[in-house]
């Protein structure tokens, strides 16, 4: 396992990434030399064209793809050249996932949920801190239910709990309000916003809506698998003005 010193500040490096699919004439470059440090404690939104290689940037970032070349780092970790097993052992403790289908287990109640993360890793539940996580994502039902019998927002602040509940270094959102109604997609896209801002955590979200890319620190842009700009601090017109100059969306 290597550690650079200069990579501690990072919750996550790309450097020089590329993946390609196929080979030949029929090869996809879909990452090409793609740079990127995700800073510690920030919240990044990850835009652009439909193909841009949004997915692929996040399956290299997350251990759950590999590059054809660069390295990516997690905290100061390498994960390029890991062995399998010591992926799923990084992304189970390390990383905090969040899906647009929720992807929660029907047979579990909902604290069970939360906690399946904590059950995999071996690691105790702390009653109190589960508490704290779940009262920071405003989730105001019995944890004894079962997430079927939830509305779609309450689903997905069970999965954010969830993704947070092992103070990972970094959690990644793909489309995490792509389900949901305007009104309730707003509503969990600030609950999400606070959850980060008191915990410190760091997030990348891919997501299609500039209004979404909005409650992040910064939006990078993402063109033919390269990085094509960012913004920081940036209003939902700016960035769909940012994204009509990149192409189809
Ligand atoms: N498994 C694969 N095999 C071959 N080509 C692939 C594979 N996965 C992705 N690609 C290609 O790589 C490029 C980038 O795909 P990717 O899914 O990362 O883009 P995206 O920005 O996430 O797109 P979307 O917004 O439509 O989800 C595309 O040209 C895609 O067709």
């Amino acid at each position: 396992m290597t550690t650079v010193a200069d990579g501690l500040t990072d919750a996550v490096r790309l450097e020089s990434v590329s993946r390609t699919y196929g080979s030949g004439a029929a090869a996809v470059r879909a990452l090409d030399g793609v740079t990127i440090s995700l800073r510690r404690g920030g919240f990044t939104a990850l835009m652009g064209p439909s193909g841009s290689g949004k997915s692929t940037f996040l399956h290299c970032a997350a251990g759950l793809d590999r590059p054809t070349s660069g390295r990516v780092l997690l905290g100061g970790t390498e994960l390029t050249g890991q062995r399998e097993a010591a992926l799923t052992e990084l992304r189970r403790s390390r990383i905090g996932f969040v899906f647009q289908a929720y992807n929660l287990l029907d047979a579990l109640t909902v604290r069970e949920n939360i906690l399946l993360p904590l059950r995999l890793a071996g690691r105790p539940a702390d009653p109190a801190f589960l508490d704290e996580v779940v009262r920071s994502v405003e989730l105001d039902v019995p944890l004894d239910r079962r997430p079927s019998k939830l509305s779609g927002g309450q689903q997905q602040r069970v999965a954010i709990a969830r993704a947070l509940i092992t103070r990972p270094d970094v959690v990644f959102l793909d489309e995490p309000t792509g389900a949901l109604d305007t009104r309730t997609a707003r509503q969990v896209l600030g609950t999400l916003r606070q959850a980060v801002d008191r915990w410190g955590q760091t997030a990348l979200m891919v997501t299609h809506d500039p209004v979404a890319a909005s409650y992040a620190d910064s939006v990078v842009f993402l063109a033919d698998g390269r990085i094509a700009g960012e913004l920081a601090h940036t209003t939902p017109e700016h960035i769909a003005e940012r994204m009509t100059h990149l192409g189809e969306w």
